[in-house]
C-alpha cells in the first residue's frame, strides 16, 4: 500500500434550552448506559472543541450503548461531524473525555480508535473509487472477531454481491453508502458513526438503509447517527440529542421527538 493510500486509509478508517425536555442529559448520565445497568459502549463527557479560537462545542456528553442508535440531530453548523470526528480522534483540538467500554481513548490516534471497535462512515462514504467493491471492502484490516465475514456482507448486501467487481466509480450514491457501512462491519467496528446516510438518497434506498441499521443494532452494535432527516431518525433511532451552537440543549426519547416534529422542521430549520 502507497504512503498516500495508507495516510487516506487511516483518514477513511477514522474519518474523515428549553425547559421542556423529556429527559436532559447531564454529566452523570454521560458515565452509564441509558437503561439501568447497561454500561455504554461509548461515553462522551464534557466534550469541548475548537477551530483555531473558535469554539464549537461546548461541554458536550452524549452515551451509546450496545445494540442502540442514538442520533444528533440540530441546524447545519450545530457541531454534530466535529463531534463525530472528536470521537474517531480526526478533530484533535478538543478537552474532555471519549470513553470506549469504560477505557478513556485519551490521544488515541484514528486509527488506533478502528483498531479499538470504532467505525467511522463520513459524509461523503469515503470509497476508493479505483478500486472495485471486493477491493474496497477486503483492504481495512479485522480488528474485532464480531467482524462480519465477506459471506456475511453478500447477503446482507446482495446488491454489493451483484457488483462485487465494478470500481468505484461505477456505483451509486445508495450503493457506496453500502459499500461504506459493509466495510466498517467487515472489520468488526463494534460502534459506529454515521454522518448523514440518508443523504441525497432515494426514498427507497433510505428505506433500505435503514432495514440495514435496524439488522446492525438488533446484532449488538451501537450506532451514533447524524441525521438531518428527523422522519428517518426517529425510524431506526432509540434517542435523540438536539445540539444548538455547540451544545446539547434538549435530549429526547423516539416519542418526544415524534411529539415535537413539527415544531422542530419548522423552527430548527432541520
Ligand atoms: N475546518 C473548519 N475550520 C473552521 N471552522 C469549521 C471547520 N469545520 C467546521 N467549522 C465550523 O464549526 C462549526 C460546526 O461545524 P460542523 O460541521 O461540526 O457542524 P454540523 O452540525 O455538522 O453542520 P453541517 O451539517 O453543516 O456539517 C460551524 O460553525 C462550522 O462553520
Amino acid at each position: 500500500m502507497s504512503e498516500r493510500m495508507s495516510e487516506r486509509m487511516s483518514e477513511r478508517m477514522g474519518e474523515r434550552t428549553t425547559e421542556r425536555s423529556s429527559t436532559t442529559t447531564t454529566t452523570a448520565d454521560a458515565n452509564r448506559g441509558p437503561d439501568d445497568g447497561v454500561p455504554a459502549l461509548l461515553s462522551v463527557t464534557d466534550l469541548s472543541a475548537w477551530y483555531g479560537e473558535a469554539r464549537v462545542l461546548t461541554d458536550v456528553s452524549v452515551t451509546v450503548a450496545p445494540g442502540e442508535v442514538a442520533t444528533l440531530v440540530g441546524r447545519n453548523g450545530a457541531g454534530k461531524t466535529t463531534l463525530l470526528r472528536s470521537v474517531m480522534g480526526l478533530h484533535k483540538q478538543v478537552k474532555g473525555t471519549v470513553s470506549l467500554d469504560g477505557s478513556d481513548l485519551g490521544r488515541r490516534s484514528p486509527d488506533a480508535r478502528a483498531r479499538a471497535g470504532i467505525g467511522w462512515v463520513p459524509d461523503d462514504r469515503g470509497i476508493y473509487a479505483s478500486l472495485s467493491v471486493e477491493e474496497n471492502l477486503m483492504l481495512p484490516p479485522v480488528v474485532h472477531d464480531s467482524a462480519w465475514s465477506m459471506e456475511k456482507v453478500y447477503d446482507h448486501f446482495p446488491v454489493l454481491a451483484q457488483r462485487r467487481d465494478f470500481p468505484g466509480t461505477k456505483l451509486s450514491g445508495g450503493e457506496q453508502q453500502m459499500l461504506a457501512m459493509a466495510r466498517v462491519l467487515r472489520m468488526g467496528s463494534r460502534l459506529l458513526l454515521l454522518d448523514e446516510p440518508s443523504e441525497g438518497l432515494a426514498p427507497v434506498i433510505v428505506q433500505r438503509i435503514g432495514e440495514i441499521i435496524r439488522e446492525i443494532k438488533a446484532q449488538g452494535v451501537g450506532v451514533l447517527l447524524v441525521e438531518q432527516n428527523v422522519a428517518f431518525a426517529r425510524s431506526v433511532a432509540d434517542r435523540h440529542y438536539l445540539l444548538a451552537q455547540g451544545k446539547v440543549v434538549e435530549h429526547l426519547s423516539n416519542d418526544a421527538l415524534a411529539a415535537r416534529e413539527s415544531e422542530l422542521l419548522t423552527h430548527l430549520g432541520m
